[in-house]
């Protein structure tokens, strides 16, 4: 049970804007997600990337997402880009994520299929933490499918986030439900993907930080 000083972390996927970038600072957003995934509607260059980067305030974490990338466009992007946390979206292992020297999240789609703790830690033994999406396991993300809390792992001892499908009049509840270490979106957030609404991006944080108010007042009383 979270303590009455628990904040839900936020991270925004799939930005492709600097200007995005600043807004998502100015809210308080915990990490920006830039995608380099072939299969990703929000793919960037690694160009681009390192502009998004140069948009962000000290302190706000820049997280480079692959899925199935091989290992020189990975280089290639941390060279340009630099970001702090990496995150792996598809069939990678334990000994590719952390080859390159970097903290990474390993992000799974669990679809409809369970998947225990003990699981996660014996496959990925040296991940930060994961992103637990709603779609189907090897599908790309970015999908907007919740994820069924059922599925999500009792006793999971490493920082993880909901993913899939949350948006600004839904993710309160699922923060209340859940009380996941932070939550990560990408088109709840959109007019389309890769460009980001300013105003759906207040409301999302607004409606996190409603929720873990209310969790605190709850453990105050
Ligand atoms: O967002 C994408 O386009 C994407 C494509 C391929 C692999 C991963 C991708 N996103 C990963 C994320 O962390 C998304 O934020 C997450 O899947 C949630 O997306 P959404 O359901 O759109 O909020």
């Amino acid at each position: 049970m979270a303590g009455p000083h628990f904040r839900t972390r936020i991270k925004f996927c799939g930005l492709t804007r600097p200007g995005d970038a600043r807004l998502a600072c100015e809210l308080g957003v915990d990490a920006v997600g830039v995608i380099f995934a072939a299969r990703s509607r929000r793919r960037v260059a690694p160009a681009r990337a390192a502009a998004v980067r140069a948009a962000l305030s000290p302190l706000v974490t820049l997280v480079a997402l692959f899925m199935d990338n091989d290992e020189r466009e990975v280089r290639a992007a941390i060279a340009e880009a630099r970001p702090t946390l990496l995150q792996f979206h598809g069939g990678e292992d334990d000994a590719f994520c952390r080859h390159f020297g970097l903290p990474y999240l390993k992000g799974l789609g669990l679809g409809g299929a369970r998947v225990d703790a003990g699981t996660l830690r014996a496959r990925w033994p040296h991940a930060a933490g994961f992103v637990l999406d709603g779609h189907a396991p090897g599908a790309a993300g970015g999908s907007g499918q919740r994820l069924e809390t059922a599925n999500i792992p009792a006793d999971l001892d490493r920082p993880w986030l909901l993913a899939g499908g949350l948006d600004p009049d839904n993710v309160g509840e699922a923060v209340r439900a859940v009380r996941p270490w932070g939550v990560d979106v990408a088109g709840g957030i959109e007019l389309a993907p890769g460009v980001k609404d300013g105003q759906r991006m207040r409301r999302f944080v607004e409606a996190v930080r409603a929720a873990d108010a209310d969790a605190a007042a709850a453990t105050i009383r």
